[in-house]
């Protein structure tokens, strides 16, 4: 029986989920804070975690080393609110397997723990074997595109890539920013040194410094020995930061010194070091915004920009879409050892149809799963998730909101006793007064 570990800090919804999830036969342990859930990892291995990405003291994307490094095989699903999802974008790029947004149905959350399982199944057949396969490495590889915009896209890498000029790559998550700077490395004359790519969102503030101009060892309490930061690593070659946004003022200040001067010390070091590398910078937020705001420094901001290129959505290159979806299958076919063909004519036109806000990483995700599912020669629209099919999340279906399962609760508790709200208040654990404010929330005639 498959196990499953819930972490999520709203009990009503976390023991309704346990209870759904028991019925369908998985085993379900459930841990109400991040503390909790470390110590059950530490005693017990689970073939999957579902968390809530908002936890108190954390969340749920904190976790996802520990469980990376002890149990690879395990595979972690995060909850999010709408608001989330672009933390729970980022989690994925660190190893978690997928996330679905509140409120989900429980198909969606069946079909996601389904999918999950199988890969995890899959994953654990490959760690078995004696030596890793010999597979095509296609990590960072560059596809054009035939659209106006990619080519433009491509024209763009080609005139700004020989020069030495900092680049500021523009766009929305997932539209391929990061590969767009691999291109430009790999078109420099920089090609074959180094190319370092840095998630200035993802360092926890207390030791960016370290993090990118390194230390000596003994310089703070944890520093056991020297390390290089990332300009040094990426000396000679580029230096990609990402979610350049997400800086705080103070690393702003030192970025652009570092970039300024074009030489570091190692933090606890007086040596200097002289720096030769290139610049390329990514945001998805508007930060000639942030500039005016005064939340980004106008001269980085200078700084970085020396040239700009904005990467298209997939919306604005639909001529792309079916290219992309043949190039993720191939790909998808690699990673899964399957030889799935071709898609469906009305699959084709599903992914055409689509408006893809998750960009190139929905598609290369969407693409996995659908690969995943289909048996014989041909992705068959049945096999692509249920955005696709309804061009939003379907709406016949009930939904596995935690306001519903609330509501349920609530007048079951006041049928219990009688529509006594004092006794059903004391039922629920919840204050009168409260009670009194769900009821009118809900609009409950009782
Ligand atoms: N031109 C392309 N050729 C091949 N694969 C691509 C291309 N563009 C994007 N991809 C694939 O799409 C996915 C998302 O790309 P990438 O990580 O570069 O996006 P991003 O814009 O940097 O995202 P974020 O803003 O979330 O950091 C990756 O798996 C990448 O390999």
């Amino acid at each position: 029986m498959p196990k499953i570990l819930i972490i999520e800090d709203d009990t009503a919804f976390c023991q309704m989920l346990q209870k759904f999830l028991t019925k369908h036969g998985f085993a379900v342990f459930i841990s109400y804070s991040i503390k909790e859930a470390e110590e059950q990892l530490s005693t017990s291995t689970f073939d999957i975690i579902l968390s809530d990405v908002r936890l108190p003291k954390g969340n749920g994307v904190t976790l996802l080393p520990q469980v990376k490094k002890e149990s690879p095989t395990t595979q972690v699903i995060l909850m999010t609110g709408y608001a989330e999802v672009k933390t729970a974008v980022n989690a994925m790029k660190k190893g978690a397997f997928d996330y679905i947004s509140k409120p989900f149905t429980p198909e969606e959350i069946l079909s996601v723990i389904n999918n999950a399982l199988n890969v995890a199944h899959t994953k654990e057949e490959t760690l078995k074997k004696p030596a890793p396969s010999p597979k095509k490495q296609e990590q960072g590889s560059f596809l054009v595109g035939e659209s106006e915009r990619s080519k433009k896209l491509q024209q763009y890498i080609d005139l700004v890539a020989p020069t030495n000029m900092s680049v500021l790559l523009t766009g929305e998550s997932g539209t391929g920013k990061e590969v767009t700077a691999n291109a430009i490395h790999n078109a420099s004359k920089r090609k074959g040194q180094p190319f370092v790519a840095v998630d200035c969102g993802a360092i926890p503030k207390e030791i960016a410094t370290s993090e990118f101009f390194g230390h000596v060892k003994g310089s703070f309490t944890g520093a056991i020995e020297d390390k290089k930061g990332h300009f040094e690593a990426a000396n000679g070659g580029t230096l990609f930061l990402d979610e350049v946004g997400n800086l705080s003022y103070e690393h702003q200040v030192q970025l652009l010194r570092a970039i300024q001067e074009r030489k570091i010390k190692r933090v606890g070091s007086t040596k200097e070091i002289q720096l030769d590398l290139r610049i390329i910078a990514a945001t998805n937020e508007n930060l000639l915004e942030a500039v005016e705001e005064g939340s980004f420094r106008e001269d980085l901001y200078h700084r970085l920009n020396e040239f700009s290129i904005e990467v298209p959505s997939l919306r604005d290159r639909r001529e792309d879409i079916l290219l992309f979806a043949n190039y993720f299958l191939d790909r998808a076919n690699a990673d899964l050892e399957k030889e799935v063909l071709e898609f469906s004519e009305e699959a084709k036109q599903l992914l055409m149809d689509y408006p893809w806000p998750g960009n190139l990483r929905e598609m290369k995700n969407m693409i996995k799963r659908a690969v995943l599912f289909t048996g014989g020669n041909t992705v068959l629209s049945s096999s692509l998730a249920e955005e696709i099919v309804n061009g939003t999340k379907s709406s016949n279906t009930p939904v596995f909101s935690k306001s519903e399962y609330e509501k349920e609760r609530i007048l079951d508790a006041l049928k219990q006793t009688n529509f006594n709200k004092s006794k059903a208040a004391k039922l629920l654990q919840i204050t009168r007064k409260t009670l009194y404010n769900k009821i009118n929330q809900y609009q409950l005639e009782v």
